[in-house]
Formats: structure tokens, sequence, C-alpha cells
């Protein structure tokens, strides 16, 4: 007998670093969605998440918790975290499961902050690869603090980062430069909004660090290293101040094209839609340059200086 296939399902894998804005988003993002209709669930799989700003459908902690790793192996907060998505790992069975009790709703899997779990550290990608074989379509959406914008050597190491993860993630991938609002906070950007999102002329970054013999070196490693990142082609950013209804529908667009929601699910794939998408499509350019009129609108003020 054959077995059962599972019916396609939509969600997103919101990863980045700690303070990002995952779990805001999260919780604006099953806002815009139930808003628009789309019936949707919200995953924690964050152990560390003690206070949600959302009731969670699933909660990892009801299967493990950092507490109770960190007492019983004896383990720091760090490593208990790792522990326990590699736990959780194990305990697919489990996840596959308490998801298929929630129906055909559309998930909002919100992860943890550290960057090991999505660079190196196998559990993720695995986890990723078990949920993609139970007919889970899904698409990562990165956050990244815009404040990295402002400094120049900060922004080389979130390209670089940012590549890492989308190669070991190797799932449809929208990396967001999150708290756009805050932008400029730490001082003027040295460029436009769309040099950061569109991530292209990067030998304009190295050009920025001092050639002193001091630090000539370094400058040469950026150029290098910026090289590599432009070499691959994959690094691109959707700008996003949760609060604002307009970027939040701009990354969803993005976020649809991306894991193939946009096309329909289920019964409603056909011909229209897709035509439909078609016709909707959406720039870059357009999606940047919104954002960067409303939010850097000196367009890049250090570089005339
Ligand atoms: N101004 C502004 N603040 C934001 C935005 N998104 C998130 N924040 C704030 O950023 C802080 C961190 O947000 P969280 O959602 O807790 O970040 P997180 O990535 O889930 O953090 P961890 O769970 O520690 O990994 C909170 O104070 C949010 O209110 C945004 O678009 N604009």
């Amino acid at each position: 007998m054959m077995a059962a296939v599972s019916p396609v399902r939509f969600g997103q894998v919101v990863v980045g670093p700690p303070g990002s804005g995952k779990t805001t988003y999260c919780a604006g993002m099953a806002e815009l969605l139930r808003g628009t209709g789309r019936p949707v669930a919200l995953v924690n799989l964050d152990p560390a998440n003690e206070t949600l700003p959302f009731a969670a459908d699933l909660d990892l902690a009801e299967l493990v918790t950092v507490e109770d790793v960190m007492r019983e192996l004896r383990l720091g907060p760090n490593g208990a975290l790792l522990y326990c998505l590699e736990y959780l790992e194990k305990n697919m069975d489990w996840l596959l499961q308490r998801l298929a009790a929630l129906g055909d709703k559309y998930i909002l899997f919100d992860f943890p902050g550290q960057v090991e779990l999505y660079t190196h550290n196998a559990a993720v990608p695995r986890i990723l690869r078990r949920l993609e074989k139970a007919n889970f379509r899904l698409t990562a959406v990165n956050l990244v603090d815009s404040h990295y914008c402002s400094d120049p050597g900060k922004f080389v190491s979130v390209l670089l980062s940012t590549l890492a993860m989308m190669l070991h993630l190797a799932l449809p991938h929208i990396n967001v430069l999150s708290k756009i609002d805050l932008a400029e906070k730490f001082g003027k950007l040295h460029f436009g909004l769309d040099f950061y999102a569109e991530v292209m002329d990067l030998e304009r970054l190295a050009e920025l660090l001092d050639d002193d013999p001091f630090t000539r070196r370094y400058r040469r490693l950026t150029a290098k290293l910026t090289g590599l990142v432009e070499d691959y082609g994959l690094v691109s950013f959707v700008p996003l101040n949760v609060s604002d209804k307009a970027t939040m529908a701009r990354v969803l667009r993005s976020v649809d094209k991306a894991n193939g929601y946009v096309f329909g699910a289920g019964e409603e794939r056909s011909i229209q839609t897709l035509l439909a998408c078609a016709v909707g499509a959406e720039f870059q350019d357009d999606v940047v340059g919104a954002a960067a009129e409303q939010y850097v609108p000196t367009g890049g003020g250090m570089e005339a200086e």
C-alpha cells in the first residue's frame, strides 16, 4: 500500500541574530496575514523565548526547555540551547504530529538567534529537510538589524554571515534589513539605501576604509571578501519597519514568490494565479525605493562630504 502524501503547506522560517526583531516580526506578520484572511499558526522553536508577544499555537517548551537542560546536563545557556534544537531534530515525529493537528494553516516558525545554528550546526538544516519531506514549502526570512549599514566593517561581516546562512539552510531565502526606521540612528549612511539592499559595487565599501600602512591589509581583505559575496550574486535585502504595513506587505510579497505561495495553494493553482503574479511583478528598485524615500531621505549623506 502506498503511504499517504501530506498536503502541501506553506510558511516562513524566521531566523536572524539575537535582537534583530524575529519575534516582533512573527507577531506583526501573523496580524497582517489574518487581516488578509490567511489562517496562520505561530510556532515558537526558540526554547529561550520566555515572554512571547503572541499566543503560540505550538511551543518547543512543551518538548524541552533550556532551564531543564541546563539543570539536568549542567550546560551553560548557549550549550543548552544548541542541545534543545538537536533534541528537537531527534524528536521530529513529535513536531510533525503537532503540526498536522494545526490543519492547513500557514505556519510562522520563530527560531532562536544563535548564529551558529545557521552557519555550521547541522540540526536546523536537518529539521528543515524533514519539514520539506512532509511537504512544507518554506521561505527562510533572515532579519538583520539595519544599524549595521552605518559601519562598513560590520556590514561586510553581515554580508558574509548572510551568505553562509543561505548556503547552509538551502531554502528559498529573503533577507530583511529590519528596523529600517532606525537605520540612521547611529549616524548617516555612507550610501543610499539601494546600495545596502541591492548589494552591488561592493568595492566602494573597502574604499571607505583608511589606506594607511596599519590598516592596508584589512582594507585588502575587505575588498577580497566583498568580491566573494558579489561573485555568488545571492545576497540582497528588503527593508522593513515592522510598524509600517507597506514594508510588511512588500516582505510578504517577496516571501510568497520565493516559496511559491503566489502561484496558488492546492486547488487554487491555476493559470490565472500565474498570470496575476506576472502582472503584479515588483522590481527590487520599487521595493527599496519607497522605503529609501521614507527612511533614508538624504540618500546616503556622507558620500559627498
Ligand atoms: N524601531 C523598531 N524596533 C523594532 C522593530 N522590530 C523589532 N523591534 C524591536 O527590537 C527589539 C528586539 O525585538 P525581538 O522581536 O525581541 O527580537 P528577536 O530577534 O526575537 O530577539 P531574540 O529572541 O533575543 O533573538 C524589541 O524591542 C522590538 O520592539 C522595527 O521594525 N523597528
